[in-house]
């Protein structure tokens, strides 16, 4: 029997087909065996109808002779002459039926024995006429009797023969038709039954597998892939259990392969939305302390505390500060992690520095070319980023952060560029903003004209000092100072020459003041100068040597000779001549008063 489930399926289709087809051949061949044997039997009636019929001539020409011979009425021949028109006729119709010698004999025999009755007659008949008509008739002679006797047991046997025969062949025919039968229900069993053996296996085994295919498959569907179909043979079942299991074990490695890979998914996604929440905080943060920052140093200080928190997570970074005005070198404001301890000199090479354009390095695949040399001088693998903090003024400072190499992470680190330079932007924004303020409330306590402080910002000092003068015990004194005869400036050289005659002295003024002092323009062509710690002594010579610088100052102006300028001073001090500003900036006026009554280009110390 072959493997295949198919194969299997024509032969089950085809052999219940031949073996009725062979019972049909059979059963074809067994009929026309009856066929034939009903026509020998049919024959053989045929003979023997003959053969009585050939008895029956014989014996009505016989009677005919008789009632002849005894009536001498000619309508009695009429048999006798019908007998020997048509005896040799029946005789032949039987001689090319019959088979067989024996009866063929008898044939032959009963012909001869009619030919000499009818000869015997004939005889007879001739005798009669040329005799006188006595004797017996021809046909009653025993001679005729003895041959017509003979005839019938000739004939006799001649008919139990084909009689027998007879039996013979229908007993043959009842034979052949009972074989047609037996062939026809035998072909129809056989058929039955090799329907039964061929396609009852291919049904079960058809059943057994669809059956176990969908329950495995039912058992796939909701949820268990460690199903199996198990149909062990080598058809295509077999097979097709075989792709099934290959199919359910490939499913089952992909779901926990993906099950895998979407749990690490979630994970990394976890903590990239915990780290970029920490970082997006910390940046938060740092912009909020920012803005509070009323300085650039509260702002240095905020950007040293928080950068490394803004930056955990990476390896290191610095940050360099421009002061726009000054000609100072860069600052580094602080650094942090293992990010390199470049000096000013190393740092000063950054690209980003001198191009303003952001530096993004990936070691040690960069090209040495243009990579900055102070990323060079301590070559540690991984992603270098140099971002200008790029103001409206120009360039503030540059912020370097460092990570170390992450594979199969492209897009974590650009991500964590984009972040480097959103803080960068939120930096510089800030920064800007801090600058701006300063420079708004430095505005708003300078006097436009000269630079020196203006009589606000004096006025909220001189109370500070004072309060601190008091708190520490120490001496603070007012020197307030008034150009002479400033009138005829303005009105003789102009307006202009005015202006730049107050800007030489205020120059002058800050020149030649202690650091701590504090010169404010009280207005018009008078100044006051704040000295912290300063006693009588040491303020009046400080103010006699201004008086004389003042004096020595050449103002150049469009005239043959420069200008020369004189100041009158008076000169107050805490706390003998006033405990509060209001009372101090008094008495010192008063004592500009007697100066300049006195003769101007003088010092007068305020009257106790
Ligand atoms: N060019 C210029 N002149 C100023 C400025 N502020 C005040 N002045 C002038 O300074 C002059 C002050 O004159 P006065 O108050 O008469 O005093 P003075 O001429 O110096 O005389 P004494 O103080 O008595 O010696 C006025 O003419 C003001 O217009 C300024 O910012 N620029």
């Amino acid at each position: 029997m072959p493997h295949s489930f198919y194969a299997r399926m024509v032969i089950a289709a085809v052999m219940p087909f031949m073996v009725m087809l062979t019972g049909c051949i059979t059963l074809y061949q067994a009929s026309q065996a009856e066929q034939h044997t009903a026509r020998s039997v049919a024959q053989t009636l045929g003979v023997i109808a003959d053969a009585n019929h050939l008895m029956r001539l014989f014996m009505d020409a016989e009677t005919a002779q008789r009632g002849y011979a005894l009536t001498r009425d000619g309508d009695y021949l009429a048999p006798y002459q019908r007998a020997l028109s048509m005896f040799p006729r029946t005789l032949g119709t039987l001689r090319d039926s019959v088979q067989g010698e024996t009866q063929q004999q008898r044939l032959a025999r009963a012909n001869r024995l009619f030919r000499q009755w009818v000869k015997n007659v004939a005889n007879v008949s001739i005798v009669e006429t040329q005799g006188n008509g006595s004797g017996l008739p021809g046909a009653a002679t025993p001679a005729s009797k003895r041959l017509v006797d003979e005839f019938r047991v000739i004939m006799g046997n001649f008919i139990d023969t084909e009689e027998a025969s007879l039996h013979v062949r229908q007993s043959d025919s009842r034979d052949a038709a009972m074989n047609a039968q037996r062939i026809m229900i035998v072909s129809i069993l056989l058929a039955l039954a090799g329907a039964l053996v061929t396609w009852w296996p291919l049904f079960q085994r058809t059943r057994h597998a669809v059956m176990e295919i969908t329950q495995r498959s039912r058992r796939m569907v909701e949820g268990d892939l460690s199903q199996r179909v198990i149909l062990p043979g080598r058809d295509e079942f077999a097979w097709m259990a075989h792709a099934f299991n290959a199919m359910a074990a490939r499913l089952e490695a992909l779901v926990i392969t993906e099950k895998r890979t979407s749990r690490e998914l979630a994970e990394r996604v976890h903590a990239l939305v915990q780290e970029r929440t920490r970082d997006m905080r910390a940046r938060h943060a740092l912009i909020e302390t920012l803005q509070a920052c009323r300085d650039t140093r509260s702002a240095q200080d905020a950007l040293r505390d928080q950068l490394p928190h803004v930056f955990s997570h990476a390896r290191g970074g610095a940050l360099w500060c421009l002061d726009m005005h000054s000609p100072q070198p860069p600052q580094r404001v602080c650094h942090w992690g293992d990010a390199p301890e470049n000096d000013v000199q190393t740092f000063q090479t950054c690209h980003a520095l001198h191009t303003g354009q952001p530096q993004d390095i990936a070691l040690p695949s960069a090209r040495h070319a243009s990579v900055c040399p102070h990323v060079l001088a301590s070559p540690t693998p991984g992603r270098h980023l140099c971002l200008p903090l790029k103001g409206s003024e120009g360039i503030l400072g540059v912020l370097q952060v460092h990570w170390l190499p992450e594979r199969d992470a492209d897009d974590d680190n650009d991500a964590r560029v984009d972040f480097a330079k959103g803080v960068a932007e939120d930096m510089v924004l800030s920064l800007s903003n801090v600058r701006l303020r300063e420079q708004l409330e430095e505005a708003s306590i300078r006097d436009a004209l000269t630079g020196l402080y203006n009589r606000r910002f004096l006025d909220e000092t001189l109370a500070r000092e004072l309060a601190r003068a008091e708190r520490q015990a120490v001496p603070l004194c007012v020197l307030m100072l008034d150009i002479d005869h400033f009138k005829p400036i303005n009105d003789d050289y102009g307006h202009a020459l005015g202006d730049r005659a107050l800007v030489a002295v205020a120059e002058l003024l800050n020149a030649h003041v202690r650091r701590d002092d504090i010169v404010c323009r009280y207005g018009g062509e008078e100044f006051v100068i704040i000295m912290p710690g300063a006693g009588l002594d040491a303020a009046q010579r400080r103010g006699d040597h201004l008086r004389r610088c003042v004096s020595a100052l050449d103002v150049e102006a469009n005239v043959p000779a420069p200008i020369r300028l004189t100041v009158s001073l008076g000169l107050a001090c805490y706390p003998q001549h006033g405990d509060n500003a209001e009372h101090l900036l008094h008495s010192a006026d008063m004592a500009l008063y007697e100066a300049k009554q006195g003769g101007r280009n003088r010092l007068t110390i305020a009257s106790p």
